[in-house]
């Protein structure tokens, strides 16, 4: 699906469909199958938490808009994704009617939670289908459903479907075109449907669960037997233990042999370009600002997509609900919910994602304070600076004969982040006034095999990400730091390096002021300043900066060994003490900005994380002196 320009009236007039449906029923598969697109799917509820919108046509050649919302048990709204989807079912956002025609989506294997929202929807008086989706597991496990009958019941179409299957849409494309043309309708009033007692839609979803489905006894339910041994309260933890360990240090061993490949091609190019381009400017430009700078972040792409790779395998397979029950206890105690563990996983990609997922979050405190943590965890920016300066530092040892230190350290920096987002919470509830706590209330469900389709999908949006990063806004700044860097030269009998004189060598010289105490040398603090945009652009500043203070006519070798031959140990520690809490992020504080309305809290956020940063890299920088015996 490309862009789509909602300006254009053409579009503007074509009829709308919204796919509705309880969390994690299948509506963005669906979205995706019926208009080609790539969303976000993951077995777990609250994944899609924003309005999407796409294009397809049906089999009669009739073009349609099409709707992906965010899931709903009901549509008196409780959290703002949910209030999203009633706002746009109900017609009431800014210059949007309701749609033309609703799907309500249906877990077929879960007719009992989901047919509330079915009779809340139809009230609205809307003109609707009802998809009955993920049939395939339903027959699998037993579970009949008489479609004909509901569809009598219920007084409309119901169509079977399964989202993740090549045609699984084509029934529900059918009944779409057989309800041509639609007759006008009257939209009823969301009061209307607040009106009605909830336990009299209960009873009407149980009369109508006993006329159409069997009384199927779900007996020796696989999930179930495998939650015995994930949820059990010892063994638990420890599984969920041992697969973040496996995660890490499996960026470390598998990353070893692509990283070689990548860094070989750039350094190649780099020797390529040297050998056959005069000196000058140009080519440092090309060697040191573009190579040197951009192809060194570059190298980190395997690293990442292992690490995705794990998680979105967790995602797909239904493991994450479940970690979020092992941890509630343990986030319970810090005053957070259970609730926020999505959302704080989800900022291990990157806080911005994170905290839009906050909007799950029922209670406002509880949200607010998971939005201030979320750019506690560890983001994939980071991992590139971690990934430098271990691979630089750390020996490549093993650890009582299996374990790698490099992976152990990598590991060890995940946990502070962790740990401190759970100290900062645990203040902010304080400082907030104590309350009483509310009891987890998530959905597990089933465990499925990942789908191979999700996992490549999800990987190739990973590596497009990384790379147009790469090529966009890394770019951009390392050949303005190039620039900085570069300009104006050196004076007559220079002793420093060109860049020592340069205005980039300036800025650093005056920041180092701030940043000597916690062990920065002045390129440290030239890398700090691009680092505001992206924090992975500081891996490759500083493979600028170095490449240009070498001296001679040494060529930009790989930065690690450079590093490792000016840093003392106590920097480079301090360095990652830096990053653990790193303040430094524009587009994670506009998106603070944008989700509390208010500038209060990005401040707040900033300051907080640097006087954590300069107190942590502090600490860690006199502390390691101390035992270096320096
Ligand atoms: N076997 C099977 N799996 C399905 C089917 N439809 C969806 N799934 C899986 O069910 C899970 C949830 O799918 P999503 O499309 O993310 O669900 P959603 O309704 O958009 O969920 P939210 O955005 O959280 O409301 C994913 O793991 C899908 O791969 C289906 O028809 N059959
Ligand atoms: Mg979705």
């Amino acid at each position: 699906m490309g862009a789509l320009d909602h300006s254009a009236p053409v579009v503007a007039q074509l009829p709308m469909v919204a796919l509705l449906g309880n969390p994690n029923c299948g509506k963005t598969a669906l979205f995706n199958r019926l208009t080609g697109a790539r969303q976000k799917v993951a077995n777990y509820a609250g994944v899609t938490i924003e309005r999407k919108e796409g294009l397809f046509t049906s089999p009669d050649g009739r073009p349609f808009r099409v709707l992906d919302l965010p899931g709903a048990y009901s549509l008196s709204a409780h959290t703002p994704d949910e209030a999203i989807t009633r706002d746009v079912v109900a017609g009431l956002r800014e210059g949007e009617q309701s749609p033309d025609v609703v799907v309500c989506v249906v877990d077929a294997t879960n007719l009992r939670l989901n047919l509330r929202l079915v009779l809340e929807i139809q009230r609205l008086g809307l003109p609707m289908v009802l998809a009955l989706n993920m049939v395939d597991v339903a027959k699998k496990r037993g579970i009949e459903i008489d479609a004909d009958k509901l569809a009598v019941e219920l007084g409309m179409t119901v169509v079977e479907t399964v989202a993740v299957q090549n045609g699984g849409e084509k029934s529900l494309l059918r009944a779409l075109d057989a309800m041509w043309p639609l007759h006008q309708v009257k939209v009823q009033p969301l009061a209307a449907i607040d009106a009605v007692p909830v336990e009299q839609t209960q009873r009407e979803v149980r009369r109508i669960l006993a006329a159409v489905s069997n009384d199927f006894h779900d007996t020796g339910n696989l999930s179930e037997k495998i939650d015995d041994v994930v949820l059990h309260p010892v063994l638990g933890p420890v599984i969920l233990a041992l697969l973040m360990f496996l995660v890490f240090q499996a960026v470390f061993s598998w990353a070893n042999t692509p990283m070689d490949l990548i860094k070989d091609g750039v350094g190649g190019l780099g020797q390529l370009l040297a050998t056959h381009m005069q000196e000058g400017l140009l080519r440092s430009l090309l060697v040191e600002g573009i190579l040197g700078g951009a192809g060194s972040v570059l190298v980190f792409l395997p690293q990442i997509l292992i690490l995705f790779f794990f998680i979105l395998i967790l995602e797909d397979c239904g493991y994450l609900p479940r970690a979020a029950f092992l941890l509630d206890r343990l986030m319970g105690g810090v005053g957070l919910s259970g609730r926020a563990f999505i959302p704080l996983l989800s900022s291990f990609a990157c806080a911005i994602p994170g905290i839009m997922a906050a909007r799950t979050i029922q209670n406002p405190r509880d949200r607010l304070v998971t939005i201030m943590i979320a750019p506690l965890m560890t983001c994939s920016a980071r991992l590139p600076v971690y990934a430098l300066i271990i691979a630089a530092f750390i020996p490549e040892r093993e650890v009582a004969g299996f374990m790698s230190l490099q992976g152990l350290v990598l590991f060890a920096l995940y946990f502070a982040g962790i740990a401190s987002a759970m100290a900062v919470a645990w203040v902010m509830k304080r400082g907030m006034g104590s309350q009483h706590q509310h009891p987890l209330m998530l959905e597990l469900p089933s465990y499925h095999w990942p789908h191979l389709r999700n996992l490549g999908m999800g990987l190739w949006e990973r590596a497009k990400i990384f790379v147009s990063r790469v090529g966009t806004i890394i770019l951009t700044l390392m050949i303005l730091l190039w620039f900085l860097s570069s300009f104006p030269g050196a004076p007559e009998g220079a002793t420093h390096p060109p860049i020592y004189y340069s205005l980039a060598g300036l800025l650093g010289r005056g920041l180092e002021f701030i940043f000597a105490p916690i062990g920065f040398n002045w390129q440290i603090c030239i890398a700090l300043v691009p680092g505001l945009a992206a924090r992975e652009v500081a891996v490759g500043a500083l493979g600028t900066v170095y490449a240009l203070s070498q001296t001679g006519d040494e060529l930009a070798q790989s930065l690690a060994p450079i590093i490792a031959g000016s840093w003392t140990l106590p920097t480079a520690l301090s360095l990652l003490a830096w990053y653990v809490f790193a303040p430094q992020c524009m587009s994670t504080l506009s998106v603070v900005k944008r989700e509390t309305s208010s500038w209060r809290y990005p401040l707040l956020m900033a300051g907080y994380m640097f006087a954590l940063a300069y107190t942590a890299s502090f600490l860690t920088y006199r502390i390691a002196l101390a035992l270096s015996g320096a």
